[in-house]
């Protein structure tokens, strides 16, 4: 469209120039056009931008120099960045020369800003707006001065070329000038635009990033609830049937012994009736702490219910488990509480089950549940005998059982 426009305005302006000059005119004009929408809007800086914008369209016209001045939030034309012929755009991507700035309305690129149309100059030497302040040694002979706008018709700034020679800008410059700052105000906008999403990816990314985090740390705060008896702050039932499947898995493999302590307060109901379920509550805080020092950190110690607690000693065979075993016996009848202003102390029973590897048992079982009806077996026996007591389960009692 920009080059069947351009032809036509052509014919119009036909004033018999030579037809060859202005097919080469009309191809600078275009690769001007094309070398613009080359340039990626993924760039970070507008000014870097801007300045490969006024390279490319000095590199494809008979333009000397050109810059770019931009509106601030203040209502300032500044100049960014500016381009001369033989300078290389990427040679020096930040602007050396001092900055100067224009308000609305002020000079020719106050003008073109305050009105939004081209401002042409033919003859700066002789147009007073120029020759009162400036230096008429350095002044240009012609300039032309455009204004760009976003894709919504907002002013971004002012695209601002010169040539040294008065009457140099003819109208098929200023046509291509027109074209090229459109096109100029939407690489802006485009880029402006990406820099918006890029901005709104990183936010919403650091969002969902830390929902994801939060997320995860609630998961593992209610895995780690789940597997926790609130009383206590022991591993529950749960944990256990987790963890069992390690010492099982160890036991296969390497033939590690293990052994299952199924341990319960004697006469817990007692304590409770007596001093409470509060006090009760205490005991059992108590008795799990002591626990707790009793295992190494890899055997597996759980709250298994109520007033019922279970050990599984991992890689440890009968005659330590049974010693164990006794060890917590006693230790947690040398326990002491003082209520009401009396002396308290309980005992527990235990019952045992040792898993050790098969060839020396004929009894081994492959279930923890069969493993736990074992142990609890033992503990049945422990109760039955008197209490205070450790029993391990026999082979012998297989035939009773099973
Ligand atoms: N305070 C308190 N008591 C509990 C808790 N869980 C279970 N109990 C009590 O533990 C008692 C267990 O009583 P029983 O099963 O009759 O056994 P026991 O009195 O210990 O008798 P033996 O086991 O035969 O020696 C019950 O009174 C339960 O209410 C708890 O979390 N806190």
């Amino acid at each position: 469209m920009v080059g069947a426009n351009m032809l036509l305005n052509l014919d119009k302006n036909w004033d018999g120039t030579n037809v060859q000059d202005l097919i080469v005119d009309l191809v600078n004009a275009l690769s001007a056009v094309r070398s613009l929408s080359e340039i990626s809007c993924e760039m970070a800086d507008e000014k870097a931008v801007i300045r490969l914008a006024l390279s490319c369209l000095l590199s494809n016209q008979d333009i000397e120099k050109c810059s770019f001045f931009i509106l601030d939030d203040s209502g300032l034309l500044s100049n960014v960045t500016g381009v001369s012929v033989g300078e290389r755009a990427e040679s020096d991507p930040v602007f050396s020369q001092p900055t100067m700035s224009f308000r609305m309305g002020e000079g020719i690129i106050g003008a073109a800003a305050a009105t939004g149309e081209m401002q042409y100059c033919s003859n700066c030497r002789e147009d007073d707006q120029f020759t009162l302040n400036a230096d008429v040694n350095n002044m240009p002979g012609s300039i032309v001065c455009t204004p760009v706008f976003t894709l919504h018709k907002e002013l971004i700034g002012v695209l601002n070329v010169s040539h040294s020679e008065p009457e140099f800008f003819s109208i098929w410059h200023k046509r291509l000038l027109q074209v090229f700052s459109n096109i100029l105000g939407q690489l802006i906008t485009n880029r402006r635009l990406f820099q918006q999403m890029e901005i709104q990816i990183a936010t919403r990314t650091a969002e969902l990033e830390r929902l994801v985090e939060e997320t995860r740390r609630l998961k593992d705060y209610y895995v780690s609830m789940s597997m926790q008896d609130q009383l206590t702050g022991l591993h529950n039932r749960r944990y256990f049937y987790d963890q069992v499947e390690l010492a099982f898995a160890q036991h296969n493999r390497y033939e590690y012994p293990f052994c299952l302590l199924m341990m319960d307060i004697d006469h817990f109901k007692h304590i409770n009736d007596e001093y409470g379920h509060a006090f009760g509550d205490e005991v059992l805080i108590t008795v799990a702490g002591a626990l707790q020092k009793l295992v190494r950190n890899t055997d597996i110690l759980v709250r298994f219910g109520g007033e019922e607690f279970v050990i599984i000693f991992v890689n440890t065979g009968c005659d330590n488990g049974k010693t164990f075993a006794e060890r917590i016996r006693d230790n947690i009848k040398n326990l002491r509480w003082q209520v009401g202003g009396k002396q308290v102390q309980i005992t527990i029973s235990i019952g045992l089950y040792c898993m050790v590897p098969e060839s020396k048992l004929a009894h081994q079982y492959a279930d923890i549940d069969q493993i736990i009806h074992c142990a609890d077996t033992a503990l049945y026996k422990a109760k039955a005998n008197g209490r205070d007591r450790v029993e391990v389960f026999e082979a012998t009692q297989l035939a009773d059982e099973f």
